[in-house]
C-alpha cells in the first residue's frame, strides 16, 4: 500500500491564522497531506504585528517531538520560528535522528518588522541547522544575514543561493524575491543547476504569512514524492494564487488564501 503523505511543522503560532503553525497546517490540509505540528513559541500576533511572545520550555519541545516521532511516520518536515539557541538545540538534537526531507524556513523578521529570533541565534541557525537541511528558503533580507553579503539584484540572489549551498552546506537553497519591485522571482540552486520561478508582482498589501505558506506547500509536495523543482513550481503556483486572492481582512497586512488554488488547478 502507498504510504499516506504526512508532514510535520516545527514553528511558532499565529492566533490570527495567517502565518506560523496555523498557515502550515491549513496548507498541508489543502494539499491533501496529513499535517502535524510541534509548537516552539506561542506568539500573540495579528495582521498589524506582534504583541507578545511566550517560548515553550525546551523539555516540552523535545517531548512534543518524541510524541510525534515515536508514533506517526512522515516523509518531510519544516522548521519555522526557532527563537533562541536553547530551542534550536532541542530541535537539532531530535531531528538529527530523522532520515526524512527537511525544509528550513529561516524565519527572522516579520513583514510588519517584528524580530522573531534573538541576535545570538543567527549563527546557530546558519552553522548547526542549515547544514542539516534538504532545502533552505530565505527571503532577501534573510539571505543577507546568512551570507553576510548585500543582496539587491537577481544576480545577487543567485550568487547567494550558490554560496548557501557550497559554503554553508544546505543541499539546496531557494532565495525568494518577494521583496523585489517589479517581478516575483525566486531562484532555486540544487548544487548543480539554477532554476528560476517567476510570476508577475501582485499589487497587494495582504502578504501576511507568504513565506510560511510557501515553505509548507513545498513540504507537502515533497511528502507526496515530487522532485524538488516540481515541488517548488507547484508551491509557487499555490502561493501566487493565494496572494492573488488574499483576504482583505484585519487592520494591517491581511493573510493569504490557501484555498484559492482550487479554482485555478486543473486535476
Ligand atoms: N506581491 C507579490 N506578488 C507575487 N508574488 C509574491 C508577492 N510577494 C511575495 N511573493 C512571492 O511569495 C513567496 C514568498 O516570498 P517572500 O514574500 O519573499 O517571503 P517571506 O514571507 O519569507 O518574506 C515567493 O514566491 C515570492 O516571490
Ligand atoms: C509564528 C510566526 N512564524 C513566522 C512568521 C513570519 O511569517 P512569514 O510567512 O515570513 O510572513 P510575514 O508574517 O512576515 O508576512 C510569523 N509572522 N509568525
Amino acid at each position: 500500500m502507498k504510504p499516506i503523505p504526512a508532514a510535520l511543522t516545527i514553528a511558532g503560532t499565529d492566533p490570527s491564522g495567517g502565518a506560523g503553525i496555523q498557515a502550515d497546517l491549513k496548507t498541508f490540509q489543502e494539499l491533501k497531506t496529513y499535517g502535524m505540528s510541534v509548537i516552539t513559541s506561542v506568539v500573540a500576533q495579528n495582521t498589524t504585528g506582534v504583541q507578545d511572545v511566550h517560548h515553550i520550555p525546551e523539555h516540552m519541545i523535545e517531548q512534543q517531538l518524541k510524541s510525534v516521532m515515536s508514533d506517526i511516520p512522515f516523509q518531510a518536515f519544516k522548521t519555522g520560528m526557532l527563537a533562541n539557541p536553547g530551542i534550536m538545540d532541542a530541535v537539532a538534537e531530535k531531528i538529527s535522528e530523522l532520515n526524512v526531507l527537511y525544509i528550513m524556513d529561516p524565519v527572522m523578521v516579520t513583514t510588519s518588522g517584528d524580530t522573531l529570533i534573538s541576535e545570538d541565534s543567527r549563527d546557530y541557525l546558519r552553522d548547526i541547522l542549515l547544514p542539516m537541511s534538504t532545502l533552505v528558503t530565505p527571503n532577501m533580507p534573510e539571505a543577507e544575514v546568512i551570507t553576510g553579503e548585500k543582496i539587491d539584484t537577481s544576480e545577487d540572489m543567485q550568487q547567494a543561493a550558490k554560496q548557501i549551498v557550497h559554503e554553508f552546506g544546505a543541499d539546496a537553497a531557494l532565495v525568494k524575491g518577494g521583496h523585489l519591485q517589479d517581478e516575483a522571482v525566486d531562484f532555486l540552486y540544487d548544487g548543480k543547476m539554477m532554476h528560476t520561478f517567476s510570476t508577475e508582482r501582485i499589487n497587494t498589501k495582504n502578504t501576511h504569512g507568504t513565506g510560511c505558506t510557501y515553505s509548507a506547500a513545498i513540504t507537502a509536495y515533497l511528502s507526496q514524492g515530487c522532485t524538488l523543482s516540481d515541488a517548488v513550481q507547484n508551491a509557487k503556483d499555490f502561493i501566487t494564487a493565494a496572494i492573488r486572492d488574499s483576504f482583505p481582512i484585519g487592520n494591517g497586512s491581511g493573510p493569504t488564501n490557501q484555498w484559492a488554488h482550487r479554482a485555478e488547478r486543473v486535476n
